[in-house]
C-alpha cells in the first residue's frame, strides 16, 4: 500500500481520466444487468397472461403485459447491450489511454532521474537490469493502472450493482449467495502473499537474464577472442531454466485459484437453485419468489461469474505491479552522492582554468588512493600526468570534474572549491576524453557534435503532464559542420573520415565498432575538441594511435591551447614531453615533478622510464629493419601504425 501511495501524485496527473473512465464502468454495469432485469420482468408478466387463459399476441388479458410491453422490453434489452459496449469502448479510451500517459510520464522521470544519478551509482548499476525494469517493471506498472485498474472498478461496479440488484429482489437468497464471500477473500489474501513473494524474485531473474545478454553481446568480442561461447551459453540456459522455474512457481499459485473460483461460483448456483427453487414453491415462509424474479437473480449471477473469476487474475496483475513500482521506486530512491548543495554558489557561471589541489587526499571504501597532492596548474598550461598503473592518474583528475569528491584538502578551479562550483558550470567547462571512449549508434558527425547545443533543450519537467508532441529540437538543428570539421582535423580524423563513402554521415555501430580502436580514441578527442571547453582532460586517449599520428594530434591541440588548460595523462614520454609541467604519480603520491629537461636531469622514475621507451623504440626499429630485409616489400604487413617508429627515434635523439 505504501508503494501505492507513491503512484498517486503519477494518478492524479490524469484524474479527470481515471474518474471519467470509472463513471463510464458504473454506468456500463448498470447497463449490462439490465437485460437480466427486462427478461425477468418479460416472464413474470407472460405468467401473468398466461395465467389468465389468454395467450399473445396483442390482446390485453393480464394486468402489466402487452405486446407492446414486451417489444418495448426486448428494445430496452437491445438498448442495454448497445449503450454497454459504447460505454466500454469510453473505458478504454480514457482509462487505458491515462494508463499509456501515465507510464510515459513515469518512463521520463526514470530517465531524468537515472540522467542525474552519478558515477558512483553506475559503477555498481547492471545495465540489463536497468533496461529490465524500464521495460518489463514498467509494463507491469502500466497493466496495473490501466487494464489493472479498469477491471479492479468493473469488478466492484458490478458486485455493488448486482448486490443492490439481488438485496432488492430478496434478501435472504442474497444473504445464501454471500456464504461464499469469505472463502474468496481468503483464497485473494493467500493468493496476494503468494503472488508477492514470488514475483520479485522471478522479476530478479530477469533482471539477471538481461544482464548476462547485455554483458555477451557488449562484450562479444572476448567471448569470442576466448572462444567460451558454449560455456556462456551453457550459463545463459542455467539462468534460463532458473527464471522457468521461478515462473512456474508463480504459476503454481495462480492455476488451482480459478478452479477453486468456479467451484465458488457452482456452489452459489446450486443454493440458488435450492433455496430460491424451495421459495417459487412456496417451502420457505414469508419469501415468496416469482419465476422473473428467479430468472433474473440465476442470470445476475450468471453475469457475476467473469468478475468472480478474473478477480484472481486483477489480485496477480496488482501485485505484480505493486512489486514493480517498488522496484522502480528503488531507482527513484537513489540520490547521487555529489551534487549542488546549500554551499553551491550559483553566481559562478564560467570559468577560465586555473586548477589547484590543496593537500588532496582520497579514500574510496578505506583504501587511500590519493595522498595530499599540492599543485597548481596556471589557466591556459599544460599538465601531463605519468605513473604506474592504477597510480592515481585518473582519479585525480575525476577530482576536478567532481565525479569523486575529496575526502582530505581541496581542488581548486579559479580559486574556488569544485565543491562550491555549480556542477553544471564545472562540466560545461571540462571536456574529458576517458580511458575506453563511448560512442553512441549515430553518424560521425552527431558523435563529433554530441557536447554541443544544449542550450536548445530547455528543462523537462518531471511529475507533470506534458502534452508535448513536437520531435526533438537536435533534428531541426543539424550540428555546425565547420565545427565537426575543424575538431576532426586537430583530432587527425578528418582524412580519414573524408575518405568514407559516407563522410561525417557514417553510421557507427553501437560503440563505433565501424571504427578502429584508434579512429574511436580521435572521434572521441574531437568531441572534447569541439566543446571548447576550458579544460580539457585527456585520459591516455592516444593509447591506440601511432606515435606520428599522436605528433600530430598534439600539434594541432597547441594550436588551440590558448588560454585551455590542458590534463595530459600518458605513459608515453613523446606524449608528455612538450606539457609546462609533468608530475609522476606512483602509489597517489606524487613522487616527481618539473619539465620533461628536468625530469630527465633528475634521472628518476621519468628518466627511466624515458631511457626504456627509447630502447624499445630503437629494438623495434631493428626487428623492422631486419624483417623488411628478409622479406620482399609487398608483404610486410600494412598495420595502421606503419610509419610509427621513425618520429620516436628523432624526438628521443634530439
Ligand atoms: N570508483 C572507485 N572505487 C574504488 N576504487 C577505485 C575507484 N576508482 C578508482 N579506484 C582505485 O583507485 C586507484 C587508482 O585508480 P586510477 O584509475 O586513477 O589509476 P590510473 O593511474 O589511472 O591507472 P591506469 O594507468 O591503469 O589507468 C586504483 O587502485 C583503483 O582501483
Amino acid at each position: 500500500m505504501n508503494n501505492f501511495k507513491t503512484l498517486t501524485p503519477y494518478l492524479l496527473l490524469h484524474r479527470k481520466q481515471y474518474l471519467l473512465g470509472s463513471l463510464a464502468v458504473l454506468a456500463a454495469a448498470v447497463a449490462v444487468l439490465l437485460p437480466a432485469y427486462f427478461l425477468g420482468q418479460a416472464i413474470d408478466g407472460l405468467r401473468l397472461v398466461a395465467a389468465g387463459g389468454s395467450g399473445l399476441p396483442g390482446i390485453t388479458t393480464a394486468p402489466g403485459m402487452t405486446l407492446g410491453h414486451l417489444i418495448l422490453l426486448a428494445v430496452g434489452m437491445v438498448l442495454a447491450t448497445v449503450v454497454s459496449g459504447v460505454l466500454m469502448v469510453a473505458v478504454r479510451r480514457n482509462i487505458v489511454f491515462a494508463s499509456r500517459q501515465t507510464e510515459y510520464e513515469i518512463r521520463r522521470d526514470l530517465f531524468s532521474h537515472l540522467s542525474g544519478l552519478d558515477k558512483h551509482y553506475f559503477d555498481r548499476a547492471r545495465t540489463g537490469d536497468l533496461m529490465n525494469r524500464l521495460t518489463g517493471d514498467l509494463s507491469a506498472v502500466r497493466e496495473m493502472i490501466g487494464f489493472g485498474s479498469w477491471q479492479v472498478v468493473q469488478v466492484l461496479c458490478t458486485f455493488t450493482v448486482s448486490f443492490f440488484w439481488f438485496f432488492s429482489i430478496n434478501w435472504r437468497l442474497t444473504l445464501a449467495v454471500l456464504v461464499v464471500f469469505p472463502f474468496i477473500i481468503g483464497i485473494l489474501a493467500y493468493l496476494a502473499r503468494q503472488v508477492s513473494k514470488r514475483y520479485v524474485p522471478m522479476q530478479e531473474q530477469n533482471s539477471a537474464i538481461s544482464a548476462k545478454a547485455q554483458e555477451n553481446f557488449s562484450g562479444a568480442r572476448v567471448v569470442k577472442g576466448y572462444a567460451i561461447e558454449d560455456r556462456e551459453i551453457a550459463e545463459y540456459k542455467r539462468m534460463n531454466n532458473e527464471l522457468i522455474r521461478r515462473a512456474l512457481s508463480l504459476n503454481r499459485v495462480e492455476g488451482p485459484l480459478q478452479a477453486f473460483m468456479s467451484l465458488l461460483m457452482g456452489v452459489a448456483y446450486v443454493l440458488v437453485l435450492i433455496y430460491g427453487g424451495r421459495m417459487i414453491l412456496g417451502l420457505v415462509p414469508g419469501s415468496p419468489l416469482t419465476l422473473g424474479q428467479f430468472t433474473q437473480f440465476a442470470l445476475t449471477l450468471e453475469r457475476l461469474a467473469w468478475p468472480m473469476l478474473s478477480i484472481g487474475m486483477i489480485a496477480n496483475m496488482l501485485q505484480r505491479g505493486l512489486a514493480s513500482w517498488g522496484r522502480l521506486q528503488e531507482i527513484f530512491a537513489a540520490q547521487p552522492r555529489i551534487r549542488d548543495d546549500a554551499h553551491t554558489d550559483t553566481s559562478i557561471r564560467s570559468l577560465t582554468g586555473d586548477i589547484s589541489y590543496e593537500h588532496a587526499g582520497l579514500t574510496f571504501e578505506g583504501r587511500r588512493v590519493l595522498h595530499d597532492i599540492t599543485l597548481h596548474v596556471p589557466a591556459g598550461q599544460t599538465l601531463g600526468i605519468t605513473g604506474p598503473t592504477g597510480s592515481g592518474k585518473t582519479v585525480l583528475a575525476q577530482l576536478i570534474t567532481r565525479l569523486a569528491d575529496v575526502t582530505e584538502g581541496a581542488v581548486k578551479v579559479d580559486g574556488v572549491d569544485v565543491r562550491r562550483i555549480p556542477l553544471i558550470t564545472l562540466r560545461e567547462n571540462i571536456a574529458v576524453v576517458p580511458q575506453e571512449p563511448f560512442l553512441f549508434s549515430d553518424t560521425i558527425s552527431n558523435n563529433v557534435s554530441f557536447g554541443l547545443n544544449n542550450e536548445a533543450y530547455p528543462k523537462v519537467e518531471t511529475r507533470k503532464f506534458v502534452n508535448d508532441t513536437t520531435p526533438p529540437s537536435r533534428e531541426d538543428s543539424p550540428p555546425d559542420m565547420n565545427v565537426v570539421r575543424r575538431a576532426a582535423e586537430i583530432a587527425g580524423l578528418a582524412s580519414e573520415v573524408d575518405a568514407f563513402p559516407q563522410g561525417y554521415d557514417t553510421m557507427l555501430g553501437e560503440r563505433g565498432v565501424t571504427l578502429s580502436g584508434g579512429q574511436r580514441q580521435r572521434t572521441a578527442l574531437a568531441r572534447a575538441i569541439a566543446r571548447d571547453p576550458r579544460i580539457l582532460i585527456l585520459d591516455d586517449s592516444m593509447s591506440a594511435v601511432d606515435t606520428e599520428t599522436e605528433s600530430r594530434i598534439l600539434q594541432g591541440l597547441r594550436q588551440v591551447q590558448q588560454g585551455r588548460t590542458v590534463l595530459l595523462i600518458g605513459h608515453r614520454v613523446s606524449t608528455l614531453r612538450n606539457a609546462d609541467h609533468i608530475i609522476v604519480l606512483d602509489g597517489g603520491r606524487i613522487i616527481e615533478q618539473g619539465s620533461h629537461d628536468e625530469l630527465l636531469a633528475a634521472g628518476g622514475h621519468y628518466a627511466d622510464l624515458e631511457r626504456r621507451q627509447r630502447l624499445e623504440s630503437d629494438l623495434d626499429d631493428v626487428d623492422e629493419a631486419g624483417i623488411a630485409a628478409a622479406a620482399p616489400a609487398s608483404d610486410v604487413p600494412v598495420k595502421e601504425t606503419l610509419p610509427v617508429k621513425e618520429p620516436v627515434k628523432e624526438e628521443v635523439k634530439r
